[in-house]
């Protein structure tokens, strides 16, 4: 069976002023019923509560920044829900709401609970409109936005396609706005082109902009799941990414070889890490080639901090790149025991490891 994820951004379901776009959600709704008729099965993470909060109390007496998200979020939210519910009805679809914060991808056994709300809501033919708990999520464990939660979700749920639909076709290869600039189609592998073409510009609403999009788009593909960047504000956009793609303008980055659940996991575990492991650069050759490689203790030149058998540790080189992550088969005092030592067990075995 198809299932797939979709991200909504807070532009597409929005019109100029913040309010609600119902006609667009009302589509996108149809759209969703179609997709369920055609047997595939959908998460939606849906943004447009701050920006839906916003539109019906500009300044909240008495708060900061932070506060008057908070307000915003719990108020909105209550509002696209209904929006959301109300239209799914017609169509005989029931929804849930799922709000999650980033520590609930921290442990295993979490993930693992979550993970096991969302299989059973698809089970039942429920809709889950998944967004962050803005209410509450206001340090700096926050998602960067809710292209990295669904990200998160994509893999997590091992779905067949992530689609994150925003107010633009794609990513072009210089300013959007500029005329000489085309779209890129498909992006196979190396993202780190793409950071020169762009911009620190952010559509009304948006929070992370195209730059997170990318980043995530990159480590999700990585991980073996197809992802497609298109204007969600485009009628029927879903429908004819899933009919005929390669009449839609849109960008898509090719997905890798299928991932195992644990790397999806630990590629989702950024920010989690208990210690930092600076590598040689002997180490980097090997763990970066094609070959399946643990990270020994003899490629490893210093140790940050300290760390339980099991805890997830950050893989960085000597000039401070980050080379991926890694669960733990020892801890801190084992580790420094065999420090530059041969025929050591690995710190990180291959299954456990994720690399950027
Ligand atoms: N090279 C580029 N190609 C496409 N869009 C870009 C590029 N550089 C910057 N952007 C900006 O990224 C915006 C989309 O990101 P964002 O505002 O986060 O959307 P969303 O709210 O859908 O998550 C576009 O509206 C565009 O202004
Ligand atoms: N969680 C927030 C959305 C944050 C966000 O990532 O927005 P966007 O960049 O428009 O997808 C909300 O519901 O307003």
């Amino acid at each position: 069976m198809k299932r797939i994820c979709i991200k909504i951004g807070s532009n597409v379901l929005t019109k100029e002023n913040g309010s609600l776009n119902k006609i667009r959600i009302k589509n996108l709704v149809y759209q969703i019923f179609q997709l369920k008729q055609m047997g595939i099965q959908c998460l939606l993470v849906s943004s447009g509560a701050v920006a839906a909060g916003k539109s019906h109390i500009k300044n909240p007496l008495k708060t900061d920044t932070i506060t008057s998200r908070q307000i915003w979020s719990a108020m909105g939210q209550v509002e696209l829900l209904n929006i959301y519910s109300s239209f799914l009805k017609e169509f005989d679809i029931e929804c849930a709401q799922v709000l999650v914060t980033k520590q609930d991808f921290r442990t295993r056994e979490h993930y693992l609970n979550m993970k096991n709300c969302l299989t059973s809501l698809l089970d039942n033919g429920i809709l889950p409109i998944i967004n962050e708990n803005d209410a509450i999520s206001v340090t700096a464990l926050m998602f960067t936005d809710n292209d990295e939660l669904s990200g998160l979700i994509a893999s997590m749920m091992n779905v067949t396609g992530l689609y994150l639909l925003s107010n633009i076709n794609g990513i072009y290869n210089g300013n959007p706005t500029d005329r000489n600039t085309t779209l890129l189609q498909t992006i196979n592998g190396d993202i780190n082109r793409l950071k020169q073409y762009i911009t620190t510009q952010k559509s009304n609403f948006g929070r992370g902009g195209m730059l997170t999009k990318c980043t995530i788009a990159g480590r999700v593909a990585k991980l073996g799941i197809p992802v497609h960047i298109a204007n969600g504000s485009l009628d029927n956009i879903l429908l004819k990414l899933l009919q005929t793609p390669e009449k839609i303008e849109h960008t898509e980055f090719i997905a890798n070889k299928k991932s195992s659940p644990v790397k999806q996991w630990l590629s989702g575990s950024e920010g989690f890490e208990k210690a930092m492991v600076v590598i040689n650069q002997g180490a980097e050759d090997a763990l970066c080639s094609d070959n399946a490689t643990s990270l020994l203790p003899i490629g490893i030149s210093e140790i940050r901090g300290s760390f339980e058998k099991g805890d997830i540790i950050k893989i960085v080189n000597t000039k401070g790149k980050v080379i991926g992550l890694g669960k733990t088969q020892y801890n801190r005092s084992k580790a420094d025991a065999c420090l530059g030592k041969t025929g050591a067990k690995p710190l990180v075995h291959y299954d456990y490891l994720f690399l950027h």
